[in-house]
């Protein structure tokens, strides 16, 4: 069980104790407290309750059980409600972060409810008055901000989607798609239609997804909504579209949304259904977002979730960072860097003069490799901006968030500095504009104000550096030297009454007096030292006095630990006020950090990885000299192998032609998904903006890139390998266009040989006259290398093995041609199946291919135009047993044998065979 047990605290002292369980009369009665915790829990029925009382956040009823349940807590018990034991569990709340966080990851919401008092204040009302509590905060998935729950490589989006009324004479429903990031300000606008939705909430990969009650219950999305980790049905005024422009200008305090651009009805709908959740769970508070901007059709690469999964852009089939693109490529040195490559890599652009200005400020990188040091060293210093400022401005912040602007803001005027000059490329010097915006005043006066020790939490005091504000020091000087004060103040009363024995004494009962002897007392209660001594008690050797300054003081010294945190958390309101007035300048310069961050993050991995600047134009090329798998190679340099490089030309024949189709053949582990996925990767970060791992690349620039790798189960959504390969085909058969890349691999594998010989078939014949697109298709039906004969842009290609004694060598060296056998039995014997296998297996394949030849199946694929017929099958290899069988066979004479000859010939040949 976990540390968080805890013995139910003493309840604060005003809630009245439960009723006693025996009393029946009390049965129905409940404690005021519980009155307050009803009233509240039902307020957030869908939410756990989060109910702090003195050092921790208690849990109760339901709730409770929920809760200690998931997170491995005690489960106790705490009074009675109507005769029932109450179950209860607490967390402290120094720990509240990390159960939140666990919680949240189970898909729970939690609605966190603060003392709005201190206790005393709720006793002064009386003995039976109840803490003032309320819910400041709801904690869902898409709304978080806290550090300790975010991952800093990662955005967190909260995605509302709507969808337009069917309008007549179109069966094809439109969508919405609105999503923001509130612990950086992001926030992107786009309308789709449901094809494209599925591949953008892939790309975005929201961290909750908002939608209409009546949506989620449709049951044309229902199965799509269901299949999303975190998804929120909220009521219709959240999704009101007559609304929903006011309450968008509403948080933006505009006048009119057309300050943000033009919107759609319903992509405003979509926005105001964000901004109104975010409002909702941060109990009306603000956080600070850019103006929604749309994410105009198109301009990204189009890439749909089965494509992004089998390339293993975000993280491995295995849902590891580990291994996959972007954790190959990354060399950013902060959180914020590390989220804005992954978001490009997410959404590669469609826009050569886009993707140019993005490469140039990387190949500007890699020719100052100095700056690139430089500016790599103070990037790495610095704190995540986005992060510390959204939790200010949503009051969440603490002094370490200050100390993040302050220091942020000094980088990012350093490095403003350093990014000047003509030569620089346009990303770059606006990325310098940005980072030159914030007023200087405003770091200054942080540093001036925080001390240079912080603690994590602002009520814990001791963030204001000494001498920044009079008030504070005197509080803090006279809480820390109280003594010195009372000593000082003892002194100068000793030299004033002339009573060198007066002391200043504390006790419980009088607080601080002056004590002198009875023989002295006369003169403190004669003028002129009676106007300055008030007599308190006289006691048999003493008299004790108090005085105005005496009074002050104690009440001063009483207060002054209240006083200085008092003054603090003054000073921290100020300085978070200033912050957050300049919020969008400090926005503007955080996005410019991570801006530079990723152009010398990606010269870097150009230059250490050896990538070349990649052409991407509005032609219909693919050239690739020398493309190399980003990951692979990776993998193989660890292990001190090489990777070997290989060319991919997809180009028309002519300038202006059509692209064209590589038929992939070649043994198994030759390399033929390596290569297909290699050079859709190249695509990803050519588009990107990143530089490529190749000698050369010219890529006519890719609308949709599509990828159908292997096959995989989907048994959670019911379907079979076969129906996924199948769904995923004619997702690709259907939309594709000329303009996209398509990586098809071993499609038809899933089913009988001849069944998924005639799905490849025609599935080429579709992309090649249809679709018309840039393909490369891997194969084992080698039939299908015919079809060149036949299409004209299509054209077949092989990976190159060598045998070697019966054994397979890789060269892993693509070339023009066909393969003709797979060398299947070859790498099940590298794979380490028993010789015994391998040994019937080859002479099963030899029996299947004498067969093939002759099937009525095999005549009716030869009678299929333009299939070429095969290579003659390679001789059965002989099985020595039956040769020995054969010999001795051969070697008798029935004719010649008597009856018992014969018997005995039959019983030896019989063992011949047994071996
Ligand atoms: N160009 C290359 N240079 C060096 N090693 C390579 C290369 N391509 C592939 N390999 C190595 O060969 C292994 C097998 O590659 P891959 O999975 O692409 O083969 P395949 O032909 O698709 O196999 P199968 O048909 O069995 O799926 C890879 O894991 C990698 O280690």
């Amino acid at each position: 069980m976990d540390a968080a047990a805890h013995t139910p605290a003493p309840d604060e002292t005003t809630d009245a104790p439960a009723p006693r369980p025996d009393a029946r009369a009390a049965d129905t009665r409940v404690t005021p407290m519980m009155e307050q915790y009803i009233e509240i829990k039902t307020a957030n029925p869908d939410c756990l309750l989060f109910y702090r009382m003195g050092d921790f956040y208690e849990m109760f009823f339901a709730d409770a059980e929920t809760a200690s349940r998931a997170l491995g807590i005690v489960l106790t018990k705490r009074g009675k409600h109507q005769g029932q034991d109450i179950p209860m569990c607490g967390v402290p709340i120094e720990r509240a972060d990390e159960y939140l966080h666990r919680l949240i990851a189970l898909g729970h919401r939690v609605a966190v409810c603060e003392q709005m008092e201190d206790p005393a204040e709720a006793k002064k009302r009386g003995g039976k008055s109840v803490v003032r509590r309320d819910v400041v905060r709801l904690v869902t998935p898409g709304t978080l901000t806290e550090d300790t729950l975010l991952d800093s490589r990662r955005n967190n989006f909260l995605a509302a989607i709507v969808r337009a009324k069917p309008s007549a004479g179109s069966d094809e429903p439109r969508f919405a798609l609105a999503c923001l990031d509130i612990s950086t300000g992001e926030f992107r606008l786009t309308e789709c239609d449901r094809v494209r939705l599925a591949a953008e909430i892939a790309r975005i990969e929201p961290g909750e997804v908002i939608v209409s009650d009546a949506l989620y219950e449709d049951p044309d999305v229902a199965p799509f909504l269901r299949s999303l980790p975190a998804v929120t049905p909220l009521g219709r005024d959240v999704f009101d579209g007559a609304s929903a422009e006011r309450r968008l200008t509403s948080y933006f305090a505009v006048a009119t949304s057309e300050a943000f651009g033009s919107f759609s009805r319903l992509e405003l709908t979509a926005a105001a259904a964000c901004v109104t959740y975010v409002e909702r769970t941060q109990l009306g508070r603000r956080p600070p977002l850019s103006p929604p901007s749309r994410e105009a059709l198109g301009a990204t690469l189009s890439i749909d979730a089965a494509t992004r999964a089998n390339l293993e852009l975000m993280r491995t089939l295995g849902g590891e960072r580990r291994g996959s693109l972007v954790a190959a490529i990354d060399r950013t040195v902060t959180a914020a860097g590390s989220r804005l490559l992954a978001q490009r890599i997410a959404a590669p652009l469609t826009d050569p003069a886009a993707i140019a200005a993005r490469l140039d400020a990387v190949e500007f990188f890699t020719r100052e490799s100095i700056l690139r040091g430089v500016v790599r060293d103070k990037l790495a210093a610095a704190p995540d901006l986005a992060r510390s400022l959204a939790r200010i401005v949503l009051a969440r912040g603490g002094p370490r968030d200050l100390a993040a602007i302050r220091d942020g803001l000094a980088a990012a005027a350093d490095l403003a500095s350093r990014l000047s000059g003509d030569g620089l490329p346009a990303e770059l010097s606006d990325a310098a504009a940005a980072l030159r915006a914030p007023d200087p005043a405003l770091a200054a006066m942080l540093d001036a104000a925080l001390a240079d020790e912080l603690p994590l939490q602002k009520r814990d005091g001791g963030f204001v550096r000494a001498g920044c504000e009079p008030a504070l020091d005197e509080a803090r000087a006279l809480r820390d030297e109280s003594r010195r004060v009372i000593a000082a103040l003892q002194a100068r009363y000793a030299d004033e009454t002339g009573v060198r024995a007066l002391k200043i004494r504390h006790n419980n009962v009088l607080g601080y007096f002056v004590e002198v002897t009875a023989q002295n007392a006369e003169r403190l209660m004669t003028p002129p030292l009676n106007a300055t001594f008030i007599h308190r008690q006289t006691l048999a050797g003493q008299v004790r006095f108090t005085s105005t300054e005496l009074g002050a003081l104690e009440a001063k010294i009483a207060s002054a630990a209240d006083r200085a945190l008092g003054l603090e958390l003054e000073i921290f309101d100020r300085l978070a006020a200033a912050v957050v007035a300049a919020s969008d300048a400090v926005k503007a310069a955080a996005q410019a950090l991570a801006v530079v961050d990723v152009a010398a993050a990606l010269a870097a991995v150009a230059i250490e990885c050896r990538f070349v600047r990649p052409e991407v134009d509005e032609s219909s090329s693919f050239c690739i000299t020398g493309g190399r798998h980003p990951v692979v190679e990776q993998a193989i340099a660890t292990e001190g192998g090489s990777f070997v490089a290989n060319d991919c030309d997809l180009s028309p024949a002519s300038e202006h032609g059509t692209g064209r189709i590589a038929v992939v053949t070649g043994p198994n582990m030759a390399g033929k998904s390596t290569y297909l996925r290699q050079n859709a990767l190249i695509v990803v970060l050519a588009q990107a903006g990143s530089f490529v791992p190749a000698a050369r690349a010219r890529i006519g620039v890719v609308d949709r890139l599509f990828s159908r790798v292997g096959a995989a189960d989907d048994l959670a959504r019911g379907r079979s390998t076969f129906m996924v390969e199948m769904v995923e085909t004619a997702a690709i058969l259907n939309q594709a266009s000329e303009r996209s890349l398509v990586i098809l691999d071993e499609i038809g594998r899933g089913t009988a040989t001849y069944d998924g010989l005639s799905i490849a078939w025609a599935a080429v014949e579709h992309l090649h006259d249809r679709n018309r697109c840039r393909a490369l298709f891997a194969t084992h039906f080698h039939e299908l290398t015919a079809l060149a004969k036949k299409l004209d842009r299509l054209f077949n290609i092989t990976v190159r093995v060598k045998e070697w004694h019966g054994d397979v060598v890789f060269l892993h060296e693509v070339v023009a041609g066909a393969a003709d056998r797979s060398y299947g039995i070859q790498v099940a014997k590298l794979a380490g199946l028993p010789p015994a296998v391998i040994e019937r297996a080859r002479h099963v394949l030899g029996v299947l291919e004498a067969e093939d030849r002759t099937s009525p199946a095999r005549k009716l694929v030869d009678d299929l135009p333009l299939f070429a017929p095969r290579p003659a099958p390679p001789k059965p290899v002989a099985d020595p047993h039956a040769e020995a069988v054969l010999k001795r066979l051969s070697e008798i004479d029935p004719d010649d044998m008597s009856p018992r000859e014969a018997l005995e010939a039959l019983y030896a040949l019989k063992q011949a065979a047994k071996g």
